[in-house]
């Protein structure tokens, strides 16, 4: 059996098949803002996000995606902590059974109902995959949702979940904005992590908004009506999908604001 969020195949059992699981920089973990280091050298991130690069959304059996052409350097993240240019290659998300839990990343012990990953792979690298596994091949950006008001951005992709509700079904979604999903002010944290599912690269440059995107909690009830399992199998809700915080052992959390 594959891994997954169950008790006997979740994030406590992906040690056996990926010991990296007990490695030194895994993720998400707890940030705590009072230990953040503020750092003026960090840049601003540059976030360049060209809509006709949106391919498809996808339901892979662990979230929702959305996937873009990565052949170009269309859609790109620059700045920031990183050097060089990463390119966009999917968004993906992580939430909860109720509005209580969801994130990954916590804010000194707050769980948000869900959290926004957007995956830029650094193109000193040929490919994605190549860089998946290497200490600076990846730069995800993590954006928490929060419960106010609707979300019409969001909406858009969540009026495409009745197509894709079942594990491995996947429809063109064309001509989304990311950017659009992106909170006003784009202050964060950035720390050194890894991936939050097997194989758990330690390849990561975490970059976090400090100020989340708001949702409603019927936007959120609809995230929960996708399926872990495939047509024909038992239903089984798509729903805390997520991995809880991890030991930040010698790592520092640095703050690109006061
Ligand atoms: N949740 S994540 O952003 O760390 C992530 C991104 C990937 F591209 C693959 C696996 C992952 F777990
Ligand atoms: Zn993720």
């Amino acid at each position: 059996m594959s891994w997954g969020y169950k008790p006997n195949n979740g994030p406590q059992k992906w040690v056996e098949n990926f010991p990296i699981a007990d490695g030194v920089r895994q993720s998400p973990i707890d940030i705590v803002p009072g230990q953040a280091s503020y750092d003026a050298g960090l840049k601003p991130l540059t976030l360049k996000y060209d809509p006709s690069t949106c391919l498809d959304i996808l339901n892979n059996g662990h979230s929702v995606q959305v996937t873009f052409a990565d052949d170009t350097d269309s859609s790109s993240l620059t700045d920031g902590p990183i050097s060089g240019l990463y390119r966009l290659k999917q968004f993906h998300f992580h939430w909860g059974a109720s509005d209580s839990k969801g994130s990954e990343h916590t804010v000194a012990g707050t769980k948000y109902p869900a959290e926004l990953h957007l995956v830029h792979w650094n193109t000193k690298y040929t490919s994605f995959s190549e860089a998946a596994s290497k200490p600076d091949g990846l730069a995800v950006v993590g954006v928490f949702l929060k419960i106010g008001g609707e979300n019409p951005n969001l909406q858009k992709l969540l009026d495409a979940f009745d197509t894709i509700k079942s594990k491995g079904k996947q429809t063109s979604f064309e001509n989304f904005d990311p950017s659009t999903l992106l909170p006003g002010c784009l202050d964060y944290w950035t720390y050194d992590g890894s991936l939050t599912t097997p194989p758990l690269y330690e390849s990561v440059t975490w970059i976090v908004c400090k100020e989340p995107i708001s949702t409603s909690s019927a936007q959120m009830a609809k995230f929960r009506t996708l399926l872990f399992s495939a047509d024909g199998a038992a239903q089984d809700c798509m729903v805390d999908n997520y991995r809880p915080p991890q030991p930040l052992k010698d790592r520092t959390v640095r703050a690109s604001f006061k």
